[in-house]
């Protein structure tokens, strides 16, 4: 590194504070090389240069000078022609040296510029080949690497022009600020686009590199600067703009899965938003179909998904979970949600899977916790899981007690196993929705009450129920804030090896008598999964597999954990009321 010479008397300003930088910030940079490029750079001459003539400056600041003219450059030019004409004198000879120095000449015309303050930089002239109504044709030089340009292009069907249909927000063509959605694209690289389809446009500018110039002719759709909207939603469907034959470019498109927190960049255009995944580093949108787009979409294709549900909720309700513990395969015993006599047949757009507006929550010390919900298909371990829980800590975790209008045995008592209730008590509450679900076995009603899981809730404890899984949607609100968790069987096979000496209740009596598991039992818990998790999975905020139980324990541990001390996402409406 050169040293850092400075004048005797001077003052210490920006050029000490170089000399000195480099030495002092040794202790903070840790690899070598950052060290070296720092002293480079500390050290670059020019950069001394730079500092002196500000020191200069600084001094001649406080007088004000003015200039006495501002053609400095001309004068000095009219000068060295008048002079050469002459017979010259040693000193004639000698100025006209001096002033055709180009040193000397830049020197001038730069005083001149300073003069004259005109800073703004020369535009490059215009090609020769202009028509003369192309007076408003601007020439955009844009430096490109390997990142896309981050604009889309789309001809217009009525006057055959090629025109910019978007800037992706973030992208290369955004950071520039000079190409803006509906500018004309006349030429790219000298080639003209009018005949060219846009996909070979994309191509060509796909295959570009370095300084690209664009021909265009500015849009007259005034740009309103739009500030970033902080919008933020989590995809609750999985996207492959590859797959998507509506996407007006394949490669601007950004893929997703379900459960993605999207950060929604701009909502500018109705059917395609732009969106970066949150927390990815690059600054750039990629598109993704609007939530009104995914609706219509999923709209039209309806009639087979509608299908397809009833289908395979008739086939296998009966490997649903019953959460009040019914017998779990008597196929007379009827299973209601108080929600489920509303259900109309009318299309609920609520239910269909596009994306939720989110925010981030942390339970404030104090606060309520979380309703955890379970869900999973009959015997997968939920009740095990849920024990587990209570014994490992019983003053953390509760359950709610269930309300039944059967008579109480000798051995009970109201209000630990059940509350006992009259049977017209119970319909009575059925009529005022006081159950988040019920049904009726041997001709009398079991249910859990709203009220029930309020009441563990209000003791400071972490409810945890398990539900069918319809009826999530019904405990989705700002009261409960449900932490959904699917528990999920293994394969058939691994199901046989770790349960072959599980048991399982038999359903007969509701004494609880139990019998080992049969591969019919497998199969149904692994095809009632898969059905739980197609027709529910948006819902799910963890997936466990239960093989190995320990584990399967353990996961669930750290995802309650997790979820009662950490930030996480939450629909918005959870955090308004
Ligand atoms: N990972 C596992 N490995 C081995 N056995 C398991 C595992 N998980 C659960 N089991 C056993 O499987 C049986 C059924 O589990 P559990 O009663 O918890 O199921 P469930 O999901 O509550 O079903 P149901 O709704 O029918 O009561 C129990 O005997 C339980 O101990």
């Amino acid at each position: 590194m050169p040293a850092l010479a400075t004048g005797a008397g001077h003052e210490p300003g920006l050029y000490e504070l170089l000399a000195a930088l480099p030495s002092q910030l040794q202790p903070h940079v840790s690899s070598p090389e950052d060290n070296t490029f720092l002293q480079d750079m500390f050290g670059e001459r020019s950069l001394h240069s730079l500092i002196k003539i500000h020191e200069r400056l600084q001094h001649y600041e406080e007088t004000k000078p003015v200039p006495v003219l501002d053609n400095a450059a001309s004068l000095a030019h009219n000068l060295c022609e008048e002079l050469e004409g002459r017979p010259g004198s040693g000193e004639i000879r000698e100025l006209l040296k001096l002033l055709s120095k180009p040193h000397v000449k830049s020197l001038l015309t730069i005083h001149d510029m300073v003069a004259l303050k005109s800073y703004d930089p020369e535009l490059p002239p215009l090609p020769d080949d202009l028509d003369d109504d192309e007076d408003s044709v601007k020439i955009i030089r844009l430096v490109k690497n390997k990142e896309p340009l981050g604009a889309t292009i789309m001809r217009d069907d009525h006057t055959g022009a090629i025109l910019v249909a978007r800037i992706m927000r973030g992208g290369a063509a955004d950071r520039s600020g000079l190409i803006h959605a509906g500018d004309e694209l006349k030429e790219v690289n000298g080639i003209p686009t009018d005949d060219k389809k846009p996909e070979e446009i994309i191509r060509i500018l796909a295959q570009s590199q370095g300084a690209i110039t664009f021909k265009v002719v500015p849009g007259t759709k005034a740009e309103t600067p739009t500030k970033e909207p902080k919008v933020f939603v989590k995809a609750l469907f999985d996207y492959d703009p590859k797959e998507d034959s509506a996407i007006p470019c394949k490669e601007a498109g950004l893929a997703f899965k379900k459960g993605s927190i999207l950060h929604i960049m701009s909502q500018d255009d109705a059917t395609w938003w732009q969106a970066k995944i949150e927390g990815d580093a690059s600054p750039r949108a990629g598109l993704v179909p609007s939530k009104q787009f995914q609706e219509r979409r999923f709209a039209m294709r309806r009639p087979v998904a509608t299908l397809q549900f009833h289908r395979a909720s008739s086939k296998r309700s009966s490997g649903f979970r019953r959460s009040f513990r019914l017998s779990r395969r008597d196929k007379k015993k009827t299973n209601k949600s108080m929600y489920e006599s509303k259900k109309s047949e009318m299309y609920d757009m609520a239910d269909v899977p596009t994306y939720e507006e989110v925010t981030q929550y942390r339970r404030p010390s104090g606060a309520k916790h979380r309703l955890v919900v379970l869900i999973g298909p009959t015997g997968v371990g939920l009740a095990e899981m849920k024990r587990k829980l209570l014994i490992c800590d019983p003053q953390h975790f509760g359950v709610p007690i269930p309300h039944t209008s059967r008579p109480k045995k000798s051995q009970e008592s109201d209000g630990v196993e059940y509350h006992f209730i009259s049977k017209s008590l119970f319909e009575a509450d059925i009529h005022n929705n006081k159950f988040i679900e019920y049904g009726e076995y041997k001709g009398n009603y079991y249910g859990t009450s709203l009220d029930s899981l309020r009441s563990v809730v209000s003791k400071n404890k972490v409810c945890l129920f398990d539900v069918q899984p319809h009826v999530i949607k019904h405990l989705r609100t700002a009261e409960f804030k449900p932490f959904v968790v699917f528990v999920k069987p293994p394969s058939v096979e691994r199901l046989r090896d770790t349960r072959k000496n599980a048991k399982i209740l038999t359903g007969k009596d509701d004494k609880g008598s139990t019998k080992l598991f049969t591969e019919e039992d497998f199969e149904e818990m692994v095809i009632t999964a898969q059905s739980m998790e197609s027709q529910y999975g948006h819902l799910f905020e963890k997936v466990i597999v239960n093989d190995d139980l320990t584990a399967a324990f353990g996961e669930l541990r750290l995802a309650l954990k997790k979820i009662e001390a950490e930030t996480h996402w939450v629909p918005v409406s959870w955090t308004h009321s």
